[in-house]
């Protein structure tokens, strides 16, 4: 008999679901060099995020992703009492994020994203391709949730003042910079033979393309905006992150969204929303194991 149990723990669905979100969460802050963002090599445009706080702050999500998975298993289908069961577990969620980092937004967008897509793989575990999740977080999306504060957040000023669509309305549209853009991406860069970090950033450079980031919008305006778009398309008409050329653009687009000051941090959270609807649709270690 061994004096130690080697035995992995069983995870319930709930737990191992977190566990993805969080993974998808830290994968994303890892991943270098990044434009502008926050990566193994600096804080990009930011002075008040650095990687530990990236992953302190990650970490700190995984009980309210368990809990927004257990809350859509206890309801079972798509209404407001989920809904809003997510709302409330998402600003505790917010709260315990600032808690953590003392105040800094380091996720705001992505518990959003990762949330509402917890939550619809959780209420069909076995419908696990990346159109059918997306289109269930999309129906909780477009729910009302009453009790949701109406503050006047940098998303919903740029949203007044440039009419561009932020992360409430990609996410009741189903996620297309995700299933439209990303995802396919990340899978032609993998098939022509990029390594999985050069395939990861393309598919984050593929939702730069076209994103209304209103944290770009917000910080840099629309100059900031076309700079992130236009450049993001020059990697990729360059080979994309793989090749010398597409290395070229991305460095020159790293210093030029930093002089300009523009983060992209919503392409950042959709890229980890990417990221675990990949993990889903490949259902890692979904099914076995779990209890
Ligand atoms: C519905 C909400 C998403 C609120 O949306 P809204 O647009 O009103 O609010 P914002 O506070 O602006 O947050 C939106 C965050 O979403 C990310 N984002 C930006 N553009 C897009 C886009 N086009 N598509 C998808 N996602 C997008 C982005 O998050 C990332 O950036 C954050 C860091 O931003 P940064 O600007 O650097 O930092 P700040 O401190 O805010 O500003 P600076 O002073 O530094 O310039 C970081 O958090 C990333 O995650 C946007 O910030 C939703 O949040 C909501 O209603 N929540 C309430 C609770 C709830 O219902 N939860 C549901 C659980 S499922
Ligand atoms: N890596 C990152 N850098 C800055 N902001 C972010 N928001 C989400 N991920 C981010």
């Amino acid at each position: 008999m061994h004096a130690f149990n080697l035995q992995p723990k069983k995870l319930s669905l709930a737990e191992h679901l977190a566990d993805m979100a969080v993974d998808a969460l830290i994968d994303e802050a890892d991943l270098s060099p990044k434009p502008a963002l926050v990566d193994r090599r600096g804080n990009g445009a930011h002075t008040d995020l650095h990687l530990g706080l990236m992953h302190a702050s990650a970490l700190s999500l995984w009980p309210a992703f368990k809990e927004m998975a257990e809350a859509a298993l206890e309801c079972g289908e798509i209404g407001l009492p989920l809904r809003e069961a997510l709302g409330r577990i998402g600003r505790e969620g917010e709260a315990a994020m600032l808690t953590t980092t003392d105040g800094v937004n380091t996720h705001r967008g992505a518990i959003w994203a990762l949330g509402l897509l917890v939550a619809a793989t959780a209420l069909e575990p076995e419908s696990n391709v990346a159109s059918a999740v997306t289109l269930r977080a999309a129906r909780l999306a477009l729910l009302n949730d009453r009790y949701a504060p109406q503050p006047l957040s940098h998303g919903a000023q740029v949203a007044q003042r440039y009419g561009v669509r932020g992360a409430r309305e990609e996410a009741q549209l189903a996620f297309p910079a995700v299933t439209g853009l990303g995802l396919p991406q990340l899978k032609r860069s993998r098939a022509a033979g990029a390594g999985e970090q050069n395939a990861r950033l393309d598919a984050l450079l593929a939702i730069m393309t076209t994103l209304a980031d209103t944290c770009v919008l917000y910080r840099a305006g629309e100059p900031g905006l076309q700079a992130m778009q236009q450049g993001a398309r020059a990697v990729l008409d360059a080979g994309g992150s793989a090749s010398l050329g597409g290395r070229r653009q991305l460095h020159a687009l790293d210093q030029q969204l930093i002089a300009l000051n523009a983060s992209p941090g919503g392409a950042a959270d959709l890229l980890a929303a990417c990221l675990f609807l990949d993990r889903i649709e490949r259902g890692d270690g979904l099914f076995p194991g779990v209890c």
